[in-house]
């Protein structure tokens, strides 16, 4: 499996604990946030990972940031991704079962580390349901 993550200064201690976690688990990731704690603008890595979704060159991206908020609105700008702002388990497992969410958005200032790790083992382990999910999931486009 390959994932392209992406953070701003918010999210930069949950991101390399992210990229660990993966690691670990032989997952290949391509990391375009910041490694620092001095301040930086969130669509300058959200764009790349968004871009690596749309192009598949990656099986999923993540972006982390403080509230979540931008870095999901800016992967979603981008036509081929459908990003999912989670702050728990069953949020993520919703937004891959039922939203075929590709980029999974999480914001650092408002869970804890162990939850953060969970809710990625989950988005990457859970699979879309299809069936009626399907033909939602076709009409988010507007092109
Ligand atoms: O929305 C955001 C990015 O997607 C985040 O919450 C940012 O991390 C946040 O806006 C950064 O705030 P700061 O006061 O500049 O640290």
């Amino acid at each position: 499996m390959k994932i392209a993550i992406g953070n701003d200064h918010a999210g930069t201690e949950y991101k390399l604990a992210i990229v660990g976690y993966l690691k670990s688990k032989d997952i290949t990731v391509t990391n375009y946030g910041t490694d620092g704690t001095d301040s930086v603008d969130y669509p300058d890595f959200a764009h790349p990972v968004a871009e690596d979704v749309e192009q598949g060159n990656v099986d999923f991206g993540i972006v982390v940031c403080g509230s979540g908020n931008g870095a999901n609105m800016t992967a979603n700008k981008h036509q081929l991704v459908r990003s999912a702002l989670c702050w728990n388990k069953e949020i993520t497992t919703l937004a891959r079962e039922h939203n075929d969410a590709n980029v999974l958005s999480l914001p650092a200032r408002f869970i804890a580390l162990p939850q953060a790790l969970e809710m990625v083992d989950t988005f990457l382990n859970t699979k879309f349901e299809g069936g009626r999910h399907e033909r939602r999931v076709e009409k988010i486009s507007c092109s």
